[in-house]
């Protein structure tokens, strides 16, 4: 399909007069990816395993379980038996009963009538609250049953439905995720019956992973004969609802087409199934640089550390192929230069520049993609400069020191470590580039520290200064990989680089650290104690949210107004160097729209000077462990 987006089309015709002739019709004939139907055993309308192959069943059915199962433990089972001994990968649960007798506003009652009123409406109340309670038992012993489902079956995905109409749907899928705390291979579906969405119910379902999305066909609503003459769509969704659809098409989602009665497959449902591909493929194109990521989204990574390992070609080639920060960096050069060349001249007005250039050392070099935007600058600019390019990566120096440099300038190529290099002159600006996604995390501040000795009394760092950011997020595909699939300690207590794809940021971003280059020579200290970092937050939250972790991000002024940044808030535009950072918790944590989240994190550097790790916890609503202590499962080595 157009526009790299994968959205599986399923129909859930109903009933099914022919399983064999549904399936070939829509499946094989028509074009849905999936049929979705109930698996009732020894019921009409799947008599046989035998009516398809193995593989059909497991590759093209969502098998739904029957609402009759939801207080009967023995369908339930049988059902369950059922569709395992198919092989159906995907299993669909009957939605929870809603709770129809919950307690209605009371209106205000003119006096005279308001005592017969008040008994007759206390005698309902307690009659819909009884009737409520009963359903509430009814589903919390159905959550069980869908517990033990879970936990028994090896190899299905398990699919839940909610009515989107429910304003408390998010609070009962995040109740039984929380359950059975099974993190994988359970996914909720959205029940799409209402035309009118709650806003803030949405708001919580946006960062979910959701498997599906259930459409009943009589939510369609059908355009007058007229308005078909004006070329319109033979069917039209509500406004909400078409965002809310676009929202997780953008996912990759399912849709299910279900028939609502009085509705005709071949009428109605399949050309609501074409409408549906037309507002798939008016969706945005992706850029190049958005697909090549697509296949990065929700992949953890851990973070570069180029100070401990050299980097390989293909990490530099991935750096380079960002122009943006290129130019970023080019420009904060060239405005430096400018400025330099104009205090050398008003120190001596008698300075000829080209005699005595702008020093200008670039300290991890890499293989020179700023090297030659410090070339560029000089020649903008007019401003000559001697170019000294330092490197610890042996291979990285190779190319370095073959490269041929735009207008032949010459390059002073030094292979050694900046922190320990003795150079034979100073500089008046050191450039690096050496920022990871939380900023400091690739260790920017110890080498900028060691190096800064090269710099003049006057001279500069470009950059000068860089912020970390954070904010708390829901993620439960990336937890769920932590919690399931590593389910250890170490897992839980790593940061890793994510270009998130099923996430929600779900409160303000706040700063954490702030690091200025150079130093006054006396804050510098031996044991690196003045690289240590300490900040609480206090987080609000915007609508009830699962907060899995933080996302970090980070700023950095380069030179005066040239900046770049990785913040939501103000993402320097098209800049791809940099995901942002994934900081999980041990256990997720549940807050109340406009409830607090406080936490606090740790920038630590150790006594023997060979690491520097994070630490962080929660400390409200609840209080969870400090993860990470002593760097015990994730440091960066100096
Ligand atoms: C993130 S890369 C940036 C490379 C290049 N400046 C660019 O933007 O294309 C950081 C580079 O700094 C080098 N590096 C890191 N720490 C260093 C150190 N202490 N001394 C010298 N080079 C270092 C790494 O080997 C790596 O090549």
């Amino acid at each position: 399909m157009s526009n790299n987006y994968n959205v599986k089309y399923c129909i859930e015709p109903k009933p099914i007069v022919s399983f064999t002739d549904s399936f070939d019709d829509e499946i094989e004939d028509f074009g849905f990816n999936l049929l979705c139907t109930s698996l009732v055993p020894d019921g009409v309308i799947a008599k046989s395993d035998m009516l398809l192959s193995c593989g059909q069943w497991a590759d093209d059915i969502i098998g739904v379980i029957s609402p009759e199962c939801i207080d009967d433990s023995k369908k339930f089972q049988a059902e369950m038996g059922w569709a395992t001994y198919l092989g159906i990968t995907y299993i669909m649960f009957a939605p929870f009963l809603s709770e129809e007798g919950k307690v209605s506003k009371i209106e205000e009652i003119k006096e005279d009538e308001k005592k017969k009123e008040t008994e007759k409406k206390e005698e309902e109340e307690k009659k819909k609250k009884k009737q409520s309670e009963s359903i509430q038992d009814k589903n919390i012993n159905y959550s069980r049953m869908i517990n033990s489902a879970l936990k028994g079956a090896i190899g299905s995905d398990f699919i839940l439905p909610f009515y989107l109409s429910d304003k408390n749907s998010w609070n009962k899928w995040n109740e039984i995720r929380l359950m059975t705390e099974s993190y994988s291979s359970f996914y909720p579906a959205l029940i799409l019956d209402s035309g009118s969405v709650h806003t803030e119910c949405v708001e919580s379902w946006m960062g979910e992973n959701v498997k599906a999305l259930i459409i009943p066909s009589d939510l369609f609503a059908k355009q007058s004969s007229k308005s078909k003459k004006s070329n319109q769509a033979a069917y039209q969704l509500p406004k909400q609802i078409l965002q809310l659809i676009k929202h997780f098409m953008i996912q990759d989602i399912d849709i299910i087409l279900r028939q609502s009665e009085g509705h005709k497959i071949r009428t109605d449902l399949h050309k609501q199934y074409h409408y549906l591909r037309r507002i798939q493929k008016n969706l945005p194109k992706l850029t190049s640089w958005e697909i090549a990521n697509r296949d990065f989204e929700d992949y953890l990574q851990d973070p570069l550390q180029p100070l401990k390992d050299n980097l390989e070609s293909s990490s530099y080639q991935v750096f380079e192929d960002d122009t943006i920060k290129y130019e970023l960096y080019e420009k904060a050069v060239y405005k430096a230069l400018l400025d330099f060349a104009k205090l050398r001249k008003k120190e001596d007005p008698k300075i000829d520049l080209k005699e005595n250039p702008i020093v200008v050392m670039l300290v991890g070099s890499g293989r020179g993609g700023i090297v030659r935007r410090c070339i560029i600058a000089s020649h903008k600019s007019k401003v000559p400069i001697r170019l000294y390019a330092i490197e610890k990566n042996p291979s990285a120096v190779i190319t370095l020191r073959n490269n041929k440099w735009e207008y032949d300038h010459e390059v002073i190529v030094v292979d050694t470590d900046m922190r320990v290099w003795n150079p034979p002159e100073k500089c008046d600006i050191m450039v690096s580039e050496l920022l990871g996604s939380f900023g400091d995390n690739e260790l920017s501040p110890e080498c900028l520290d060691g190096a800064q000795k090269i710099l003049k009394k006057d001279g500069i760092s470009i950059p000068s200064e860089y912020n970390s950011f954070m904010c708390p997020i829901t993620t439960p595909k990336l937890f769920n990989e932590l919690f399931e699939k590593k389910n250890n300690l170490k897992g839980l207590e790593t940061s890793y680089v994510v270009n998130f794809g099923k996430y929600k940021y779900l409160s303000n971003i706040q700063k954490v650290f702030t690091f200025t280059h150079p130093l006054p020579k006396e804050s510098i200290k031996k044991d690196n104690s003045h690289n240590d970092r300490f900040k609480s937050f206090n987080f609000v939250l915007k609508n009830d949210s699962l907060i899995h972790g933080f996302a970090g991000f980070f700023d950095a002024i380069l030179y005066k107004d040239v900046k770049l940044s990785t913040n939501p808030i103000d993402h320097t535009p098209q800049m791809a160097s940099w995901f942002p950072i994934y900081f999980p918790i041990q256990k997720p944590v549940f807050v109340k729209a406009g409830g607090n989240f406080k936490a606090s994190m740790w920038r630590c550097t150790s006594n023997d000077l060979k690491r520097i790790f994070y630490e962080w916890t929660v400390t409200s609503p609840v209080i969870l462990p400090i993860h990470n202590v002593n760097g015990r499962s994730s440091a960066i080595d100096l």
